[in-house]
Parts: structure tokens; C-alpha cells; sequence
């Protein structure tokens, strides 16, 4: 039977700093190397072995991919990336800091920007420092599909196509299939997965660096809820995302 397991990149260096991230390429954190080490013995104890490794094409979820793979003694699987699986551009937030952000705009904008469906943050200027455009990983994307800013709603529409075209494929052909990849973007697919509604999803929360596994039947539905591979952890983690913007 199928099996997908997601995890969410370790603790970034702008985790730490609680600044939006979006498509901006910041490395893990000692602290998310650690988590990525851990979510690599997390898979090891469960007794999984993965197939195929999915990544976006952002160094933190390259590296927790690295690092997990590695403490698992699978760092031979074969990999595919695909800026399909990106965090969710956060716009002209790229940068800045979330506690100041909230203070400046209010709980209300603050939360229909980070946690709203189909309600974008304002777009970020083609000359910003955070902008990704004219970034040489994304050349084999017209420029002009690069996204200036994103809802849910937008990553969906470009990451759902990839996970039915692509991954997919290997999940029908009975593979174990691991994504590394962001907190937004992860949300996306449990979206789809489990079948949220719209206003539901702006309540889940996806913890860094825990391994989210799902078992899947033939059609690709779930035969059971997805569970974490250390539950306590998870809640805790994802309590702590929940609450970043009134973080100091
Ligand atoms: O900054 C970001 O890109 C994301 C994930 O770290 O943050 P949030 O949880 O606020 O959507």
C-alpha cells in the first residue's frame, strides 16, 4: 500500500527570528538541524523506508531532507525537486518581522493574511531585496509565473497539478514517498488530502520537523488519519506556530 510522509522543514534561521519567509532562501537553524536529525530517527524507528524523496527547490527543505535521510541511513533514495512545493510567497511580508507586523496592522489583517484562504498579502516589488525574480534556480520558470505573492488558495492551484502529474505516480506504483517541504505548502496538500474546507484549514498548524505519515489506498485516500510520529511533540509544535505573531 502507498505511503506519503510530509515533513516540514526543521526550525529556519528566520523561524528563530519570527520573520515571514516565504520564497526567501534561509538556512536551518542549529536548532532545525537537530529537528531534521531527529525526524530521520523518527522514520528509522517506524520502520520506514522511503522510495523517492520530494523537496521544493528551498535550501531548508533540502537540508532537513539531507540531514533526516542521513540519521535514517537512507541517503541513497532518489530525489526530485520542483519549486511546485515551495513555501507560499508571502509577498511584500517577505522579511519582516511578525510580531511588528501584527502591531502595525491588527489581528484581523494580520491573521487574513497569514491564515485566510484566497486573500493575498499586498505583492512584493520586482527591485526588493526578497524578491525571487531573476533568481537562477527558478530559470527554467518563465519569469513572469513567478509569483509575487500567493493565498492558499494560488499555492494549491500550482502545487496540486505536480502532486497529480508527479508524485502521484510513484504513490500508484506502491511507493513510499517522502516530501520535505514548508509549512504552507504542507497545509495545501493536507488540504487536499483530507478533504478541509475552505474556513477549516486557517486552524491547522503544520509543527517543524515531524514526520506527518499517511496510508493511502488504491484510489489515494486516506485508510486512516494521518498520524505524526511523535504526537506530543507535534501538538506542541504546532501550538507554537499558531502563536508566532504574538511572539516578542
Ligand atoms: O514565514 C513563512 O514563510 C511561514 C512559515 O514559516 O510562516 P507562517 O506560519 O506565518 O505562514
Amino acid at each position: 500500500m502507498p505511503k506519503l510522509v510530509l515533513v516540514r522543514h526543521g526550525q529556519s534561521d528566520w523561524n528563530e527570528k519570527n520573520l515571514f519567509t516565504g520564497w526567501v532562501d534561509v538556512r536551518l537553524s542549529a536548532v532545525g538541524e537537530k529537528e531534521a536529525n531527529k525526524a530521520g530517527e523518527l522514520i528509522k524507528e517506524a520502520g520506514i523506508n522511503v522510495d523517492i524523496l520530494y523537496t521544493s527547490k528551498l535550501s531548508r527543505a533540502i537540508q532537513t531532507a539531507n540531514i533526516a535521510l542521513s540519521s535514517a541511513d537512507q541517503l541513497y533514495v532518489p530525489v526530485k525537486r520542483s519549486w511546485r512545493l515551495n513555501e507560499r510567497h508571502y509577498g511584500d511580508l517577505q522579511g519582516k518581522d511578525k510580531a511588528e507586523t501584527l502591531q502595525q496592522y491588527g489581528q484581523e489583517k494580520f491573521q487574513t493574511w497569514r491564515r485566510s484562504f484566497d486573500i493575498p498579502p499586498p505583492e512584493i516589488a520586482d527591485d526588493s531585496k526578497f524578491t525571487q525574480v531573476g533568481d537562477i534556480r527558478y530559470r527554467d520558470i518563465d519569469p513572469a509565473v513567478i509569483p509575487r505573492t500567493e493565498s492558499l488558495k494560488l499555492v494549491i492551484d500550482r502545487l496540486l497539478p505536480y502532486y497529480q502529474d508527479e508524485i502521484s505516480g510513484d504513490l500508484l506504483a506502491g511507493k513510499t514517498v517522502l516530501i520535505a517541504a514548508h509549512g504552507n505548502s504542507l497545509r495545501a496538500l493536507v488540504k487536499h488530502l483530507d478533504k478541509i474546507s475552505d474556513d477549516d484549514i486557517a486552524g491547522l498548524n503544520i509543527p517543524t520537523g515531524i514526520p506527518l505519515v499517511y496510508e493511502l489506498d488504491e484510489k489515494l485516500a486516506p485508510t486512516k488519519p494521518a498520524y505524526y510520529l511523535d504526537p506530543e511533540a507535534a501538538a506542541a509544535g504546532a501550538a507554537a506556530v499558531a502563536a508566532q505573531g504574538s511572539k516578542k
